[in-house]
């Protein structure tokens, strides 16, 4: 046995020890047990006891190391690059290592309930989801530092590797031209990210651009699973309902935004798709500003919902509201022009390996280039309106066109040396990140007040984090 598992087991036994010997002696270890006439000295030897064994404690609580709480102070903070839902980003770096890091406060909204279970929930997941295109938490770090009334206060710290780029600030910088190969990488490290995600049977509920981030060495990270949840798979029996106020407005599937509440991991791989899209029109592609109007820019592109292409549409919880004249959000008779919008962007490179479309219309779209179907049918499949014609994550993943020239690389990293300042550097103070994605229409957390809009009926479903 090594000596700190046979001083863990001393510890925990001077615990229980201390524990049964306080409750023997009572409450401050001066009066007995009712009615029992202990002698004095029995009362003074019990008591020299427990303080041994708390002292035993103590110091075995003193020596031991904390993994996971370290100070803060072993990071240098930096600047602020990001104001998250739950506390403020800062970039730091490590004392000793030198190594770049992302610091997130956890925002203590409540703290006579101690660390937050929203915050926990994040840790934990991403304890489990160790994977190169998954965001890397290093540790949790705490700090004390004194409030009002000279009260100690500990403020926890989530721990990342930093990534200098996030997608939705790259795609706005018209000076980054993305290749087809880049697109192609940056899309297989995503789907692989996501595949990781659900295997490990985790929903991230917030796919979006702005979400999505990209380390100096060309590397794509999976970020921000503050919405995140773990779920179920049953083959039979009822299934679990969840919230369905997740995923920001834009990146919403048809079965969110008609109130499922029985959803799965298909909702982020709707996202995934309208992530995939944007790398090639550089900008969201369905930008609504209620649930009606994102319902109808879904219909006009992907064709209007319909059993014929959704046979469960109808059994969608809001399916009659949403059809309603006054919400007059599903319109019928719309032909999905999806494949005709993104042929003209989506195609395959020059020669040279350069891009030949350019979205910001610097030169224009040479119709002689063929257009990547292979591209074309995996984003077709994606954006499907029937969930269940959605590839899962792992059959993305196998997508012939991942196989087919031109390869996929390693990483992107070619392209990130093309963009010499970090991204959050220069959009630090104008909030970092409000490009786009984190946005107006970004819908709140679910455990804060709803804005008032004119969409469905508010408080339809309970708002809480499942
Ligand atoms: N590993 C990282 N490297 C660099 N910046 C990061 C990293 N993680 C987070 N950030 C920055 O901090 C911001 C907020 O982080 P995150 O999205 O995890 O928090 P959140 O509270 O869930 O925010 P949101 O309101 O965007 O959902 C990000 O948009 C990004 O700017």
């Amino acid at each position: 046995m090594s000596s700190q598992s046979s001083s863990a087991t001393a510890a925990s036994a001077a615990l229980h020890q201390s524990s049964s010997q306080r409750a023997l002696i009572g409450h401050g270890g001066t009066s007995t047990p009712s009615g029992a006439g202990t002698p004095n000295s029995q009362i003074q030897q019990s008591d020299l006891d427990v303080k041994q064994h708390l002292m035993n404690y103590q110091r075995y609580f003193d020596s031991a190391s904390y993994p996971y709480i370290n100070d803060v102070s072993s990071y240098e903070k930096l600047s602020k690059i990001g104001q998250g839902t739950f506390g403020e980003v800062f970039k730091a770096r490590c004392k000793s290592t030198g190594k770049m890091v992302a610091l997130k406060k956890i925002l203590m909204e409540n703290e006579k309930e101690g660390f937050p279970i929203t915050a926990l929930r994040e840790v934990k997941m991403l304890e489990q989801l160790k994977h190169d295109n998954i965001t890397d938490l290093i540790e949790v770090c705490s700090s004390k530092t004194a409030g009002p009334g000279a009260k100690d206060r500990t403020t926890f710290y989530l721990v990342f590797a930093f990534c200098e780029h996030d997608l939705a600030g790259l795609l706005s910088n018209n000076k980054v031209r993305m290749s087809l190969v880049h697109i192609k990488t940056l899309m297989k490290h995503l789907v692989a990210g996501l595949n990781k995600l659900h295997r490990s049977k985790i929903l991230h509920r917030d796919m979006k651009a702005a979400n999505v981030l990209i380390s100096r060495e060309g590397v794509l990270k999976l970020a921000d699973f503050g919405l995140a949840r773990p779920f179920v798979q049953r083959e039979s029996g009822p299934r679990p309902l969840y919230t369905n106020r997740v995923v920001t407005l834009w990146y919403r599937p048809p079965e969110l935004l008609l109130g499922d509440r029985q959803y799965g991991t298909k909702i982020d791989v709707w996202g995934a798709g309208c992530i995939m899209a944007e790398m090639w029109t550089r900008q969201p592609i369905m930008q609504g500003d209620t649930e009606q109007k994102q319902l109808q820019l879904i219909s006009g592109l992907c064709g209007s919902i319909s059993t014929r292409v959704w046979p469960n549409c109808e059994k969608m919880p809001l399916w009659v509201a949403m059809s309603s004249e006054a919400n007059s959000a599903l319109p019928q008779g719309k032909k999905r022009i999806l494949r005709d919008k993104m042929r003209i962007l989506m195609k395959c490179d020059g020669p040279d390996g350069k891009p030949m479309s350019d979205p910001f219309g610097r030169s224009r779209p040479n119709d002689n280039v063929p257009t990547d179907e292979d591209a074309m049918n995996l984003l077709d499949s994606l954006l499907a309106i029937d969930p269940d014609k959605r590839p899962s994550a792992d059959e993305a993943e196998d997508d012939l066109w991942f196989f087919k020239a031109p390869m996929p690389k390693e990483n992107v990293q070619d392209l990130m040396d093309t963009v010499p300042t970090s991204q959050f550097e220069y959009t630090v103070g104008k909030g970092a990140h409000a490009n786009r994605g984190r946005h107006q229409n970004q819908q709140p957390r679910p455990h804060q007040p709803q804005r008032a809009t004119n969409a469905i009926p508010a408080g339809q479903y309970r708002d809480t984090i499942f």
